[in-house]
């Protein structure tokens, strides 16, 4: 059996505890886990007891999280960490660039040379903020033709959010196994260690690393108590510990740079775990969809399904938005999105198809971003078509597209300015709407 099909058959059937922010449980080993305290004198079956903590201590109740980890070997005990090449990897503040109010649209990464995993594969697009400040954000593509073999990869600037576009993902964590698939989105908690497998030959996709407050569940308002992501779709994973001894390769970003220690013993010696600092995945096709059913078209804010609010109720540090099959029925509408400027700035990208607001050149793979007020919306085809179009009841069930919403303009990475995929004339698509007014 090749490493691909049993990978595969690892991930079919995964266990996993449902919930989003909820107190998980879970053990690998019947015992592992202690009754009654967190860190009793000795810990079950000989394991080391860890708090890894995601908040303050002192942070509201409602914001506080923590897991606590029985492990084999305690995380304390590792050689020092030096520092290595950071790859395509940049981090906030972003200054390699000045920032760009143009509409910036680019093509899918080219191929990876022979031999990228996931980490070596990440490329940094942009971003805003100060990883140092815990504020801010980062947009990175990945292109992987190989899974992480010996080494495993930590995040103490943000969690990371890894929006699959190509090709199932492993992704074996401290807490357990996970599986994410194209169409699933998928959070490793700031500081959680873990190694992505491909199921696939290649994967490609998209990363939000969220430096700030860690994604929550949008309030639901007048929707009321159900509706746009639900609590329950969201999954966990189950205890599952690696045994092994020898060399294995523990990368960490640490305020923007990578650092790396070999470790004589796998760090996802997890046996047995509680709490609510959990990875999880989520299946975006699982989306309550709200719309209209009678005029207008919503603002996509109804699309979100996390949200890390910023210090300013409403004003969030990063949005994460769907765009997921849907009815059309609004009457004398124009359907597609709109023509407008926006202060938050938009990173678009595409998982499966098309989207409702252009009619080429944006695709899978590929992304735009629409800093802080550049006029945008429909592209020329798109106006044309649904400005004639007969409004029937109408199915848009041929795409699946994201936006990373911030409130910060994002600066692109040089590699991201001076790309050969970076789209040179993407204003045309707007040329050709000429003047109709007919006073
Ligand atoms: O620009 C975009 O395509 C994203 C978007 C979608 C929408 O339905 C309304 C506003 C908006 O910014
Ligand atoms: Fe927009």
């Amino acid at each position: 059996m090749s490493g691909i099909e049993q990978a595969r058959k690892t991930a079919e059937g995964l266990d996993h505890s449902a919930g989003f922010g909820n107190q998980h449980s879970s053990e690998a080993v019947a015992g592992a886990l202690p009754h009654g305290r967190n860190s009793p004198q000795r810990a079950p079956l000989g394991l080391y007891a860890e708090q890894l903590s995601g908040s303050a201590f002192t942070e509201p109740r409602a914001d506080n999280r923590r897991s606590w980890l029985y492990r084999i070997r305690p995380s304390a005990a590792h050689p020092a960490f030096t520092r290595t090449d950071n790859g395509g990897l940049r981090s906030a503040p972003f200054t390699e660039t000045v920032p760009d109010p143009n509409r910036l649209r680019w093509n899918p990464l080219p191929d990876p040379a022979p031999g990228t995993d996931f980490l070596s594969g990440l490329w940094t697009l942009g971003g805003n903020g100060d990883a140092t400040q815990r504020a801010g954000m980062a947009i990175h593509l990945y292109h992987a033709n190989t899974s992480m073999t010996d080494r495993v990869f930590s995040d103490s600037d943000g969690e990371l959010l890894i929006v699959p576009e190509r090709g199932g993902l492993l992704l074996r964590t401290e807490l357990g196994l996970l599986r994410a698939e194209p169409g699933h989105v998928a959070l490793i908690p700031r500081g959680v260690r873990f190694r992505v497998e491909l199921l696939e030959e290649t994967a490609r996709g998209y990363v939000c690393e969220n430096y700030g407050r860690p994604f929550e569940l949008p309030d639901l308002g007048p929707i009321g108590a159900n509706g746009l992501a639900n609590a329950r779709d969201f999954l966990a994973p189950v205890a599952a510990y690696e045994d092994r001894e020898g060399p294995v390769e523990v990368v960490n970003k640490f305020c923007g740079n990578l650092w790396t220690a070999t470790y004589d013993h796998s760090p996802l010696d997890v046996v047995a775990w509680h709490g609510n600092h959990t990875p999880y995945v989520y299946d975006l096709h699982r989306f309550n969809v709200i719309g209209t059913i009678s005029y207008d078209h919503p603002d996509p804010s109804i699309f979100t399904v996390l949200t890390s609010p910023s210090d300013t109720p409403g004003l969030a540090g990063v949005d994460f938005v769907v765009f997921a099959p849907r009815w059309l029925v609004g009457e004398d509408t124009f359907r597609p999105p709109y023509f407008h400027r926006n202060v938050m700035s938009e990173y678009m990208g595409l998982i499966d198809g098309a989207y409702d607001a252009k009619a080429d050149g944006f695709v899978p793979g590929g992304g735009s971003l629409h800093n802080m007020m550049s006029a945008h919306g429909p592209d020329r085809e798109t106006f044309d078509r649904a400005s004639a179009a007969e409004l029937k009841p109408q199915k848009i069930d041929d795409g699946l597209a994201f936006m990373f919403e911030t409130r910060w303009p994002v600066t692109a990475t040089a590699q991201a300015a001076s790309a050969g995929h970076l789209q040179r004339g993407y204003d045309d698509v707007w040329q050709g709407l000429t003047r109709a007014f007919r006073p």
